[in-house]
């Protein structure tokens, strides 16, 4: 009888969950690596997009006379041209990204799925995808924002880990989509553990970073990756996403990674609101101080058998603040909200056409679940900025929540 050794070797097929600014760029990426690694993963790479309608503009090279101002279905028009024109407009997508409007057939089969959507959509597609993925598929979540409900507060990877019954790590960084999409360089940080029971294939191989921190996994038992299929550790999971223009490091401490990512969309709008009310550099980086401090206390009062407080030293960390209070989104449609004197969800409304602003929700979020345990005065940075999108404070009142 043929043993596990001699069974044919299979390969990851890997499976993208969202397709905005961010998800349709990691689609990118990937697609171009399992295309330069065709021994590990299958060179296809299902996108899973939320479908809608979209308008080519007369303007686009894809605009065809036949078909005018009609509306046409989003994954046609990326399936045919290449291009997702309305999140990530412009940029050649590789032949194998292959958009999927159905979530279910988008992960079937699939080995490793990669979950980039706003987080505030995650609880709707896992709650449609339990039970139709392969019992030992492995994911990484490259979302930014947490999971609140009265008594808790979770990681999206833990949450995605717990519904869904696989492991699943994270990915964050300092990441710009249409940067990277552009193929101008940057880092990014992955934070993956090696489950136990697939340790047998990788020799418990987990990468040389992050030694020591207690390793999390998810309560469930997990079901082992076959051992026909590649090993999925450090080293597989780098082949996965590292590019000459994306340089990735591996580390281990997935509460780090993620909260630092969720958290630094909170300082991001402080930021914006102090800029449009028209102070500068100084003011921002006094902000950006605080906001850390919050994040870190966040962490370990929350977290407090995981953290490493070395990872806000990675990509995820620091860079991630600097570059989020500096020219991403949240930053910068905050700060025009000031300018304009309008609410900031009026401005996600008009302004970035179907994108969103996470730090709204993630404000919200985490100040309900500090608020429910009395400790919101401990974090005044992030109380004002709830207030500031609430209407009820005002920017130039910030720096009198510091003034002993
Ligand atoms: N855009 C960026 O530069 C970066 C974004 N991120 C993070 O990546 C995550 C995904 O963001 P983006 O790809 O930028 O998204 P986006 O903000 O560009 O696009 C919104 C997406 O949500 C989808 N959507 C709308 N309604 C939905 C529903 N009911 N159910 C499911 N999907 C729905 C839209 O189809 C679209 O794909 C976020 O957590 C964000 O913080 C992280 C790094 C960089
Ligand atoms: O996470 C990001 C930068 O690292 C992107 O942030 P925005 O969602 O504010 O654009």
């Amino acid at each position: 009888m043929a043993g596990p050794s001699d069974s044919p070797r299979r390969k990851h097929k890997v499976t993208v969950v969202g397709s905005g600014n961010w998800g349709t760029t990691v689609a990118k990426l990937v697609a171009e690596n399992t295309r330069e690694h065709p021994d590990v993963f299958e060179e296809e790479v299902q996108m899973w997009v939320y479908e809608e309608n979209v308008v080519v503009p007369s303007d686009s090279p894809h605009y065809d006379p036949a078909v005018g101002d009609a509306p046409q279905k989003l994954t046609s028009v990326i399936n045919k041209y290449h291009e997702n024109v309305k999140y990530l407009p412009k940029i050649k997508l590789p032949s194998n990204v292959i958009a999927n409007p159905s979530l279910v057939d988008a992960v079937k089969d699939s080995s490793i799925l990669i979950f980039n959507l706003p987080h505030e959509f995650i609880g709707n597609v896992c709650k449609q995808i339990k039970g139709h993925i392969l019992p030992f598929a492995r994911g990484i979540s490259c979302i930014k924002g947490v999971t609140v409900t009265d008594d808790k507060v979770e990681l999206i990877c833990d949450y995605i880990g717990e519904i869904l019954g696989i492991y699943c790590g994270a990915l964050s960084g300092a990441n710009i989509a249409n940067e990277i999409a552009n193929e101008l360089w940057c880092e990014t940080t992955i934070a993956y553990n090696t489950p136990p029971c697939d340790q047998r294939l990788t020799n418990g191989v987990n990468g040389a970073h992050g030694a020591g921190v207690p390793v999390r996994f998810p309560k469930t038992k997990l079901t082992p990756l076959p051992e026909d299929y590649p090993p999925l550790d450090h080293g597989e999971i780098h082949k996965l996403f590292d590019r000459p223009y994306f340089t990735v490091s591996m580390v281990s401490d997935v509460v780090g990674v993620s909260l630092a990512g969720a958290l630094k969309n909170i300082v991001a709008l402080a930021c914006g609101f102090i800029e449009g009310h028209g102070w500068n550099a100084t003011a921002k980086t006094a902000v950006m101080r605080r906001g850390m401090l919050e994040t870190i206390r966040f962490a370990q009062e929350f977290f407090p058998e995981s953290i490493q407080e070395m990872t806000f030293w990675e990509s995820a960390g620091w860079s991630d603040m600097i570059v989020s209070c500096t020219s991403a989104r949240n930053w910068r449609y905050s700060k025009m909200a000031v300018e304009r004197g309008v609410s900031l969800q009026e401005i996600e409304r008009t302004e970035l056409n179907g994108q969103k602003l996470q730090g709204i929700s993630t404000t919200k979020e985490v100040m309900s679940f500090l608020r429910a345990r009395g400790r919101e005065d401990h974090y005044p940075l992030f109380k004002a900025v709830e207030g500031i999108v609430d209407g009820t404070f005002e920017v130039k009142d910030i720096p009198m929540l510091f003034r002993k």
